[in-house]
């Protein structure tokens, strides 16, 4: 009955002429939300329920409003079914602080039927993150998710619980302790030399260089090595890790009108979860028999073991009395490995593309390192803690670019916020763009100004002052600060130090967006580097 199109994987009902057929994919390509609602309303149900399912839904609202009394935070218009969905628009973390504007810094809106408060001042943060802390520190359930993180036995994206906890503690005290994150000072160092000399190559030539590449081979290349032991960079590991970054926001119908499941079944997307999910575990499976294998044969050096090698050995002490399956471990890595390759990836993207539109910043910086390296090959990731103005660029990158923008939460128990009822099992989305940018607390919000980190203790990146969250706060707070630091500190030092960069052709910045799981830029970020004459 309906027709699928080779492209965008939708189904069109082909009683529709080809110029109807040409705007509906193009309102589709809009937004993931308008594919839903077009996929939604004028191809499944229009034809047949709508009018039986508007009216029940209507009525259905209406009761459920006037029963509740309670004083919940202020909502947007809704529509019948899909209520607020529609709101949300491509770049979420925008149209989110747009509807904020409008409603205030706790929003309620339903995203179907699934109920979601929208955080966006500082001290709302504050409110969730710390003082009620114990109430918002699960994250959530989505099918989806389950699938592709083994039932759930992930870090990052399971429940608040026992199991969540102890694996925690063995992750921040074994894998990212300061003592672990030391141990793989040599892995940074030689990525960040071979990344170096990638970019000597092109200087003669006066080519351009794919700054967006570099980064995500450097970034991806160390996390290769410290997580998985070794290198994995070929075309068919890049796509999986793609598609799998894809399906963590993919946008399912089913999770937010469960009635509906049945068209993500139809649009494929259990399906492909399952797909990743085996290529995945394949993927680790033979990593693990690799790893196993060396261990036996050669002992794996205490200096050379990765994040991998570290859990199989806990497995085997079998100590803290923490059932270690191979799905635990496997689940753990995926994990760690997609949260640490993109969002430093991100930062360094955006912290180059923030130089490169800002001269001044740029040339201050090199003269910070200059005085540092004094003529000296490369800076030394000893050396780096005393590099000041590049701890406030890296801050202020972070502040107007948080890699990853919004911080999912969800609520375990009733309870009274700002004086407004949040129910149990509501989805808490913190909004650290938003904040980041907010105008009552930053002067000139929009400026990309270093200076105002210098000289203050005020902000960290522990997250506590929730006016600079990037890296969220309390107990689930990112575990891999230092790691991350570290690593983005050593490559902007190095880079800046030996290279003088510009823009081909002295073409303005393009600073747009992407949608994904974090925002990285939209376009490539393309330069030319030239070798520094004098450094010193
Ligand atoms: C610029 C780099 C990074 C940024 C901006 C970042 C940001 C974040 C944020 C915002 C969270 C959620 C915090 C919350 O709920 O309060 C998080 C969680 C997490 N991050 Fe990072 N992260 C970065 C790098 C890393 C690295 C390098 C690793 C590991 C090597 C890592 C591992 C994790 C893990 C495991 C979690 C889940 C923690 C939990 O749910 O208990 N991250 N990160």
């Amino acid at each position: 009955m309906y027709k699928k199109m080779e492209t965008s994987n939708l189904y069109i009902n082909p009683s529709l002429n080809s110029k109807q057929q040409i705007r509906f994919i193009k309102l589709l390509r809009t937004s993931p939300k308008m594919l839903f609602s077009m996929n939604l309303f004028a191809y499944f149900v229009v034809p047949s329920f709508i009018p039986i399912l508007v009216t029940i839904t209507y009525l259905k609202w209406l009761s459920s409003s006037s029963r509740t009394h309670k004083n919940l935070p202020p909502s947007p218009w809704k529509l019948p079914i899909i209520r607020n969905l529609h709101l949300v628009g491509k770049n979420y973390h925008r149209s989110l602080r747009k509807l904020a504007r409008k409603h205030g810094p706790l929003m309620l809106m339903h995203l179907g039927s699934v109920p979601v408060v929208v955080v966006s001042t500082a001290h709302a943060a504050q409110e969730i993150l710390k003082t009620n802390e114990l109430v918002f520190l699960d994250r959530g359930e989505s099918d989806i998710i389950r699938k592709i993180t083994y039932g759930g036995k992930d870090i990052a994206l399971s429940n608040y619980g026992e199991y969540w906890r102890q694996l925690r503690s063995i992750v921040v005290l074994h894998l990212l302790s300061n003592k672990s994150v030391q141990s793989f000072q040599q892995v940074r160092e030689e990525e960040m030399t071979l990344m170096i000399e990638k970019i000597q190559e092109t200087c003669g030539s006066n080519s351009v260089v794919n700054f967006t590449k570099l980064i995500l081979s450097f970034s991806n290349d160390v996390m290769c090595r410290v997580a998985l032991g070794r290198k994995y960079n070929g075309k068919k590991f890049n796509t999986m890790v793609e598609q799998f970054k894809q399906l963590v926001v993919a946008f399912s119908v089913g999770q937010y009108i469960p009635s509906l499941s049945w068209v993500d079944e139809l649009r494929g997307l259990h399906a492909r979860s399952q797909k990743i999910a085996k290529e995945f575990d394949e993927f680790l499976e033979g990593v693990i028999e690799e790893r196993l294998c060396i261990d036996t044969k050669e002992s794996v050096d205490h200096q050379d073991r990765s994040f991998i090698d570290i859990l199989l050995e806990k497995q085997k002490e079998d100590e803290s009395g923490f059932q270690f399956s191979r799905d635990t471990i496997k689940a753990v890595i995926l994990d760690i490995f997609v949260a640490a390759t993109d969002t430093t990836f991100t930062a360094l993207e955006w912290a180059f593309s923030e130089l490169l539109r800002n001269p001044l910043v740029m040339k201050t910086l090199q003269k910070e390192v200059n005085l540092l390296a004094q003529g000296k090959p490369k800076i030394n990731e000893g050396d780096i803690g005393k590099l000041e103005y590049l701890d406030a660029v890296l801050k202020e990158t972070m502040r107007l670019h948080a890699p990853a923008p919004i911080i999912p939460r969800a609520s375990s128990q009733d309870v009274q916020i700002m004086g407004y009822e949040i129910e149990t099992g509501t989805r808490i989305v913190i909004n650290v763009w938003a904040i980041g940018r907010d105008p009552a607390i930053w002067e000139e919000p929009e400026e990309f100004r270093p200076e105002r980190f210098l000289n203050t203790s005020s902000y960290d990146y522990k997250g506590s002052h929730f006016e600079f969250i990037p890296f969220g706060a309390g107990r689930r707070g990112c575990p891999g600060t230092q790691f991350a630091n570290t690593l983005i500190k050593l490559a902007l030092a190095n880079v800046v130090y030996k290279f003088d960069l510009a823009l081909p052709g002295g073409e303005n910045m393009d600073m747009s967006e992407s949608t994904a799981l974090t925002v990285h830029r939209l376009n490539h970020l393309l330069l030319v580097a030239t070798p520094r004459s004098k450094l010193n």
